[in-house]
């Protein structure tokens, strides 16, 4: 056993990529389709992190799922194919510009028939959800000021067994230094705001929560 992180060089990231399960045809379409938008390109999830939604909500057998934050539709992808025998997905997002290409993806990857796109504001689609514990499995990678809410609108929603995934919660690594005034690393305009995130997760007693070193920062908690 090492208590001592090994650091992540690029040399070892590339070792790693070489030894997750790889990305298919659909995906690195998408990641091309994804890149000519630009910059935003970056908020795509990295993919590893895919692989490993995947493994997380064939875990759970999920048949409800629910994302937060779609974009072009790569997580999604990820989440659908892991998704139990008729399990459903429901995606939320404002950008009906960028859900475009994540149609397009489902489509091609052929789980569009699994996914229920809600265009909306994320915290209006998750209280309009079902009071009971009826959720599987969920990955919350959207704005990220209201991550709380997110938690909050989920946790009350989510099995027991259940788990969340919460993308981000490194902040390019901004989050060891919150009380710095002024914007993070990351140009975010308020770094501290994921920080009070993971203080106040880590101390609620409904869920264990492992925080995972995984591109920036990737929290699982799992409802007791
Ligand atoms: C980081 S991207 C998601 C990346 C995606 N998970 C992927 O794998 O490509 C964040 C997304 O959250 C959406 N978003 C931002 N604020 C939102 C809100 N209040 N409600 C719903 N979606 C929101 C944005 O439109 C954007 O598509």
């Amino acid at each position: 056993m090492t208590a001592t992180p090994v650091p992540i060089t690029p040399e070892l990231h590339t070792y790693l990529l070489a030894h997750t399960s790889p990305r298919d045809e659909v995906q690195n379409w998408l990641i091309e389709r994804t890149a000519e938008l630009g910059g935003v390109a970056r908020m795509q999830i990295a993919p590893e992190q895919g692989v490993l939604l995947t493994i997380l909500a064939r875990l759970t057998r999920a048949e409800v799922a629910v994302e937060v934050g779609t974009f072009t539709g790569y997580s999604s992808i990820c989440i659908a194919r892991g998704l139990a025998e008729g399990g459903r997905l429901i995606c939320c997002d404002i950008s009906e510009q960028w859900t475009a290409i994540a149609r397009e993806a489902w489509s091609r990857a052929g789980v569009a028939e699994r996914i229920d796109l809600r265009i909306a504001p994320a915290l209006e689609t998750l209280e309009a959800l079902p009071a009971g514990e009826h959720i599987d499995f969920a990955f919350v990678d959207a704005d990220k000021e209201p991550y709380w809410e997110y938690y909050s609108a989920l946790i009350t929603r989510l099995r027991p067994g259940g788990i969340l995934a919460f993308d981000n919660t490194f902040r390019n690594g901004d989050v060891v230094d919150s009380r710095r005034a002024g914007a993070g690393r990351g140009g975010d305009p308020d770094p501290g705001a994921l920080h009070v995130f993971n203080e106040r997760l880590v101390a609620d007693e409904r869920v264990e929560v492992v925080m995972l070193p995984i591109a920036d920062g990737l929290t699982v908690a799992q409802k007791r």
